[in-house]
């Protein structure tokens, strides 16, 4: 008997972290319980990205058909504790931002101008929140993170403690072990010193701030300060004598920068989207079969399954599945399902391939998979191995050259 097996994996609408691979932390995690006080956060996006050389700003680039800046808004906004996001982008690029929070569903964003420097970005950023009770601005928060539009992977772990820092010491701040010594050099281009690495840290983002320092250090900070300097953290302390917690974050804090940045971003979001699926079975005894063996084979693989339903589901493929996968927050899913489909029978295939492309519009990437329905237990476990492979394959590459295709397991 020759059976089908037809998946589909959803893009990622709903990628909450793109790193993380705990979704509880998207609701009422631990965070809900440590931060009883007001939090918002500043995502600078002004910048143009000359070190990228691409036309468009790195913070708009796509990554599985979503902007970066869009995953790392989804970063914060799916933590319940965190409560306005501002971003701020260049004037020219405010409609495309506002497109942007449409598109994606975001709830919690404010776009504001930026400035020619990042400071000054950040400086618009703060200005965003107000003292007054007007209704029309929003109140200044107890604790401001900072955090640049270009850093998608943040998880809610360092965030907390940032923010604890922040408000137990004023102002707070990633660090990084260096990965290169750094030197000074001189007019002539000789090295002039070299620092001990060992002594030295990168500064990295998220940082975090009780609002009135930082705004107060912004509005004290100089010109030169304003067009030529890097570090929040640092006008803190000179304007405000505030020494700042220092907390070692993740390598995964990186700052996409060059073109390179976004094959790496592209790779890590992936594999960490693709750590989940959904599978759709009929209620047949070979399908349910299917569908347990499946299970332990994708458990092997690091993936999980996380739920299995009827086939009328799969029949459906449309909004709803699509609204369903958006519920999972950024479980992919993957959808299979006993439906015959005849390969002889070039109409059959036809509709598949109509349906696949249907669905894709939804964002539902759909492929199908035959595989042989044997009694020979052997035989039907290397099939079913196959099938955990191919689907692994097909979740993790999210190929659309695949897309409506029947693959053999
Ligand atoms: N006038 C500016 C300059 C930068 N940024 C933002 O600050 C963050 C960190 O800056 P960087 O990585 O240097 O971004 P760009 O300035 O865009 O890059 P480049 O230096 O290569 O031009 C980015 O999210 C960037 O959009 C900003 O809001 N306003
Ligand atoms: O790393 C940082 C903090 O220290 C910031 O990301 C940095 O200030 C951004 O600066 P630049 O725009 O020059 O890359």
């Amino acid at each position: 008997m020759l059976e089908e097996i037809a998946s589909a994996s959803a893009r990622p609408l709903d990628p909450g972290s793109p790193l993380t691979r705990d979704t509880e932390c998207s609701g009422d995690g631990p965070g809900r319980a440590a931060v009883d006080f007001p939090v918002a956060v500043i995502l600078p996006a002004g910048g143009s990205g000359e070190r990228m050389g691409l036309p468009t700003p790195k913070q708009f680039c796509t990554i599985l058909n979503r902007p970066l800046i869009s995953y790392t808004i989804q970063a914060f906004e799916r933590l319940s504790w965190i409560g306005t996001v501002v971003v701020v982008v260049a004037k020219e690029n405010h409609d495309l931002m506002l497109n942007i929070v449409r598109e994606f569903h975001h709830t919690k964003v404010k776009v504001v101008h930026g400035g020619t420097s990042r400071h000054r970005s950040v400086f618009n950023g703060l200005q965003a929140f107000s003292n007054s009770t007007d209704d029309s601005l929003t109140p200044k928060p107890k604790v401001v993170i900072i955090h640049d539009a270009v850093r998608p992977f943040v998880e809610e772990d360092l965030l907390l403690k940032i923010t604890l820092a922040a408000k137990e010491e004023g102002a707070s701040g990633a660090i990084r072990p260096l990965v290169s010594t750094v030197i000074a050099t001189t007019l002539e281009g000789y090295l002039d010193h070299s620092l001990e690495r060992a002594k030295y840290r990168a500064s990295e983002m998220p940082q975090g701030f009780l609002y009135d320092i930082i705004f107060q250090a912004y509005q004290l900070c100089s010109e030169y300060d304003f067009d030529f300097g890097t570090e929040c953290l640092h006008l803190a302390l000179q304007y405000c004598g505030t020494n700042a917690k220092l907390i070692e974050g993740p390598p995964t804090l990186w700052k996409v920068t060059y073109k390179r940045d976004l094959a790496a971003a592209e790779a890590i979001i992936k594999e960490n989207l693709s750590t989940s699926a959904c599978v759709i079975t009929e209620a047949a005894a070979e399908a349910v079969e299917l569908a347990g063996t499946l299970q332990k084979n994708l458990a092997t693989q690091g993936m999980v399954l996380v739920g299995v339903s009827s086939p009328e589901l799969f029949l459906r493929l449309d909004m709803h599945l699509f609204e369903s996968s958006r519920e999972m927050k950024e479980k992919v899913k993957l959808n299979t399902t006993k439906r015959s489909f005849d390969t002889q029978k070039t109409d059959e295939i036809t509709t598949f391939m109509r349906l696949a492309s249907e669905v894709k519009q939804a964002n539902v990437q759909l492929y199908g998979i035959q595989i042989d329905h044997t009694k020979v237990s052997e035989l039907w476990e290397r099939s079913a191995a196959r099938l955990a492979d191919i689907t692994v394959a097909l979740i993790r590459d999210r190929n659309p050259a695949l897309i409506g295709q029947l693959l053999q397991a």
